[in-house]
């Protein structure tokens, strides 16, 4: 059981209130408790009944951190395309710069953290499927459970108005004493089962895998990541806490995270880094270039061999590489990167990996190194501009906050965006689900038809469908 000293809160947001007052806009309270130790799962889910649709989740593949997030008490978002990185960065340093924080622990991850990503291209023209997903969308959570290497920390975030009262702040203590006194194992209910997947316009998507391939051999194209949606329907709502945890057992190597809205919650488990900032430490992913696993040890072996060999795919991958070392060239001072990319096994699928180091210069911002990124060869192709308005054109796919920046920074600047791919879009009861893959000049759609199957199988195993 945990408790937590209520007079402080009070206190503490009594200031906010006059600082408030003093300045003539809101400010934010932020405070840090350390806890004995908890579940993320059970915190996640003592949420469900406050704050469903208010939630996210996050955990890193070494589960060196996780972050959990319950309400909103500031959600940051843009409809706007052009600027979307810096708007965003803007606001967030306008909440911070009033603040009133307090915080003794040096951790990061802790105190305020905004937690959101942004959709892959906002110039692509919209569908109803991603209607509850504007193009940037971030949560300052009401309260976030953060378990950095071991150990626990709740924070609480209010936002303190002028007019508000003591009342607000008694409200605040109220709730999370509820919360924390709600922290309980959920009675597991029976799964929903899927009773239907629909292939969406699988022919159509592989002529255009062709079509594509044989642009490039032309150049000036040299490689055009298209992707392609299963959308699933089961027999009842789906349970969303639930598909996280599936996810953690299942891709313990991976990326897992969540981000609800109104409703919605778009969940995965990724593989791909896209930037991690610590101080002024940089670290980025090349991932691209596939092949499956195999079923005995020395078939999985000689997979991998043939992988690391193949010039389709070395090529794929080369040109991750060279964009990436470019584009944290002009943010860092010294880069390493092997000349010679590795293997990286999953459950599914074996992929070429170069892990990239870099030291950040001071004005190089984690949002400022997202927007110079995104998107990436792997998910996007290259030259960046001329794929992405290729995507733009010939796939059916909204892919929303599919294959596009997710993650979170905390209030010193800290913080990681990973690649939202081997992602879905849990709906009700419904499901789409997304995959992609590199086409490069000799690409052939059957073998990347089959490739995206491959990536569709995380999300269908944590669904209950394979
Ligand atoms: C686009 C996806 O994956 C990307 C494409 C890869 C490829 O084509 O070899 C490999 C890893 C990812 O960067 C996806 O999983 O949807
Ligand atoms: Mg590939």
């Amino acid at each position: 059981m945990y408790t937590i000293q209520e007079t402080e809160i009070i206190e503490r947001g009594l200031t906010a209130v006059d600082r408030a007052k003093e300045l003539g806009r809101p400010v934010l309270l932020s405070e840090v408790h350390k806890l004995d130790g908890l579940n993320p799962f059970t915190f996640l889910n003592s949420g469900e009944e406050l704050f469903l649709g208010e939630r996210f989740f996050w955990k890193d593949p070494k589960d060196e951190i996780f972050l959990i997030g319950l309400g909103i008490a500031k959600q940051i978002q843009s409809v706007q395309a052009t600027d979307r990185f810096f708007r965003v960065e803007k606001e967030w340093e306008q909440i911070l710069m009033d603040g009133l924080i307090f915080n003794s622990y040096s951790t990061i991850g802790i105190g305020p953290v905004l937690f959101g990503g942004f959709s892959f291209d906002p110039y692509k023209n919209k569908t109803e499927l991603w209607a509850k997903y504007p193009d940037s969308l971030f949560y300052l959570p009401k309260y976030m459970l953060t378990i950095m290497n071991n150990e626990a920390y709740l924070t609480t975030n209010v936002i303190c108005l002028e007019e508000d009262d003591p009342s607000l702040l008694e409200k605040i203590s109220v709730e999370r004493n509820q919360l924390m006194l709600s922290f309980y194992l959920k009675h597991e209910a029976e799964p929903a089962v899927l009773s239907e997947i629909k292939e969406i316009s699988k022919d159509k998507w592989k002529r255009s895998v062709d079509d594509v391939a044989k642009e490039l051999s032309g150049g000036p194209l040299k490689k055009v990541v298209l992707a392609r949606e299963l959308r699933l329907i089961f027999n009842k709502q789906l349970d969303t806490g639930k598909i996280i945890a599936n996810l953690y057992e299942q891709q313990h190597e991976s990326f897992i995270f969540a981000l609800e809205s109104n409703g919605d919650c778009f969940l995965g488990a990724t593989p791909e880094r896209l930037v991690k900032k610590h101080g002024t430490e940089i670290f980025s992913t090349c991932l691209a270039g596939s092949i499956s696993r195999g079923t005995t040890a020395e078939e999985d072996r000689r997979l991998g061999e043939e992988l690391l060999h193949d010039q389709k795919n070395l090529i794929e991958h080369h040109y991750v590489v060279e964009m990436i070392r470019e584009a944290l060239a002009e943010s860092c001072d010294k880069i390493i990167l092997p000349d010679r990319p590795q293997l990286m096994k999953i459950r599914d699928i074996q992929h070429l990996y170069t892990p990239v180091i870099g030291k950040a210069r001071k004005d190089s911002s984690l949002l400022r190194l997202v927007e110079k990124l995104h998107p990436t060869p792997a998910l996007g192709g290259l030259p960046q501009k001329q794929a992405v308005e290729k995507i733009r054109q010939v796939e059916e796919l909204d892919r929303g906050f599919y294959a596009a920046p997710i993650g979170w920074l905390d209030y010193q600047g800290n913080g990681e965006f990973a690649v939202a791919i081997r992602s879905g879009l849990i709906q009700g009861n419904e499901a789409s689900l997304f995959a992609g893959c590199g086409v490069v000049a000799d690409s052939d759609s059957e073998s990347e038809y089959l490739e995206t199957g491959l990536k569709f199988r995380p999300m269908l195993r944590a669904l209950g469908g394979e």
